[in-house]
């Protein structure tokens, strides 16, 4: 710890008004970055810096940068950029707070979706702070309804992605509106080597703070990992729903469409859950973070728009439905966990061909993930009866039931069944729309794969007549050359000497196999259940551009899990007992 770490928020210099909210709000020690980012942002240096999720970055700007502010200029003084727009309201709301006992303080956060008269209106009456994202602002540039001719300061909020392309265009126009000699800071939890180069050009010698860390993402969020394995991840997401003791949860996706599916399938399921997305209007947004806040919803599915500086206490969960597309991502997303000292879980979905994603982010966070089980059937079945059984503990204590007990009573004179029969009839009744004994999962349907033509063709090779026989083997589910020799050799036989050329394609390999395959060995290799031995995918002799067709046609479909057999009946392959020869 250096002796920054150890002032105490008065010794840093602040404004009284300001303590005074810190005093309110409950922080009793400045973060590590607050202590070290303070002082030199009060003496009105450029600063770039970088802590882990959770940690006050907003804090570590925002009150120095109102220590400096004069309250009474009413024109804008300080402007924060922000990605998205919830973070632009979040991050208004915080600032507003910090602010409060500052005299005729104002904050307008600025973004789409807003109404812009009500905001004209406020620009009129004179803000001294601006939060916004840079679509929106750059609107009343445009229309002159925005002034940053007299800012002295500008904070870049998540800066290596407001630095990326697709923002930073806006960015710098934005900033080509404030005077050259404003004071500028950048945040963020991860600074990629390749925007930090950027980020520095934005930068008047500044001061660099990298809070130091073992690992990139915060230390008390439990990080596991389930493998897509037999089960489809709906079904695994729900085993976790059930066993895990959840309060707020943020389940990542892909795509804007996932998000909604998902959020409907869970809600078919019981659980109560909303979509959010950038296809939504924005008071619908607002809403579904607002009610994840107050506790009225607990789980929300929602897109990258979510990964960044969304601070909700309760969240004690994120799922990654779907693994982010890159590592960067994975450390915000996680972040929404575990926040200002809390502990929190992560839990990442990982497809076999997603493994080397996941190696990725266990390199770029210094952490190793852990594999998880999912929770047993059995297991969630003892949970649902736990559960019902003190529902039925609570209902006697609490009800009167004597109506009820006199029913029972004429129910057993009537039929003349024992209370225990009627008790049994009742419960079966009772769990009927959620089975107290948990049914089967839907398995991973293995579909099944096209037709297995098989011929053979004769090259030249090396001046000899060569019968060949093409493969094409699927690479998508981590198979390398290396195993398919030994797979090929194990099922159909096939001497590793006669494995020719390997042509490996980003999905897909093909193998030339050089000795003429006996009768029996073509016989094996046909009859081997191709979803049970997803290295034998199809064989073909009519070369890569024709495989790649299928391959195109089949990519997505398929899903097969290696040496798993396809649990329910129906899901054989249609053409198993197809030959062709
Ligand atoms: N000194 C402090 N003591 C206790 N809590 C604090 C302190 N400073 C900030 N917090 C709280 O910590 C939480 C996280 O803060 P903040 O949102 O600023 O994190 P961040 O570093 O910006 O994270 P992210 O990288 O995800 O944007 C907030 O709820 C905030 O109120
Ligand atoms: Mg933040």
């Amino acid at each position: 710890m250096s002796s920054d770490e150890a002032l105490s928020f008065s010794e840093l210099g602040l404004a009284p008004a300001i303590l005074k909210v810190i005093d309110e709000v409950g922080y009793e020690t400045p973060t590590p970055i607050q202590a070290q980012s303070i002082p030199p942002l009060l003496a009105g240096r450029d600063l770039l810096g970088q802590a882990q999720t959770g940690t006050g970055k907003t804090a570590a700007f925002s009150l120095p940068l109102l220590t400096r502010l004069k309250p009474e200029l009413k024109y804008p003084q300080l402007l924060i950029l922000t990605p998205t727009r919830e973070l632009a309201l979040q991050v208004a709301e915080a600032v507003q707070t910090y602010g409060r006992h500052l005299p005729g303080f104002q904050v307008l956060p600025v973004y789409g979706g807003q109404n812009m008269v009500q905001q004209l209106r406020q620009l009129q009456r004179g803000v001294q702070v601006v939060v916004g994202t840079p679509g929106r602002i750059k609107d009343h540039l445009n229309r002159s309804t925005l002034k940053l001719d007299r800012l002295t300061a500008v904070v870049i909020d998540e800066a290596d992605e407001m630095l990326k392309m697709g923002f930073i265009d806006e960015v710098e126009e934005i900033l080509s509106h404030a005077p050259a000699d404003h004071q500028t800071a950048l945040f963020s939890a991860t600074m990629p080597q390749e925007v930090l180069k950027i980020a520095r050009r934005h930068l008047k010698e500044p001061v660099e703070i990298r809070i130091k860390s073992r690992t990139s993402t915060v230390e008390q969020v439990t990080q596991r990992y389930w493998q897509v394995k037999g089960l489809h991840k709906l079904d695994a997401l729900t085993r976790i729903l059930e066993a895990e003791e959840i309060d707020g949860m943020i389940i990542f996706v892909r795509t804007k469409i996932a998000t909604v599916e998902l959020a409907e399938k869970l809600e078919a399921r019981g659980f109560s859950s909303a979509p959010l997305n950038g296809d939504m209007t924005q008071v619908m947004r607002e809403k579904t973070v607002e009610r994840l806040k107050e506790g009225s919803l607990d789980i929300v599915v929602a897109t990258d728009v979510a990964a960044r500086g969304l601070d909700v206490k309760r969240i004690s969960h994120v799922v990654n439905y779907d693994i982010p597309h890159d590592t960067e991502s994975y450390v915000h997303r996680i972040g929404r966990t575990g926040r200002a000292g809390r502990e929190g879980k992560a839990i990442l979905f990982v497809a076999p061909r997603e493994k080397r994603m996941l190696a990725a982010i266990e390199r770029a966070t210094r952490q190793p993930i852990k594999a998880m089980a999912l929770p047993s059937r059995k297991e969630i079945t003892n949970r649902r009866v736990g559960q019902f059984k003190e529902q039925v503990n609570a209902t006697l204590e609490s009800q009167d039931l004597e109506f009820f007990e006199e029913l029972i009573d004429d129910i057993q004179t009537d039929y003349d069944i024992g209370h225990r029969r009627i008790a049994a009839a009742l419960a079966f009744l009772l769990q009927k729309e959620r089975p107290l004994q948990m049914q089967e999962d839907h398995f991973i349907q293995e579909e099944p794969v096209e037709q297995r033509s098989f011929s053979q063709r004769t090259e030249r090779r090396s001046g000899e007549q060569a019968t060949c026989y093409r493969l094409e083997v699927g690479r998508s589910h981590g198979i390398e050359p290396g195993n398919i020799v030994g797979a090929l050799s194990n099922e159909g036989r096939i001497d590793s000497r006669s494995i020719g050329r390997i042509n490996i394609f980003e999905h897909f390999c093909l193998v030339d196999l050089l000795t003429p395959l006996d009768p029996a060995q073509l016989k094996r290799i046909r009859d081997i259940n191709i979803n049970q031995h997803p290295l034998l995918i199809s064989l073909d002799t009519k070369g890569a551009s024709q495989a790649d067709t299928q391959r195109k046609t089949n990519r997505g479909k398929r899903i097969v899990g290696k040496g798993r057999s396809p649990a329910p009946k129906k899901t054989l392959p249609r053409n198993r007992s197809t030959k062709r020869s």
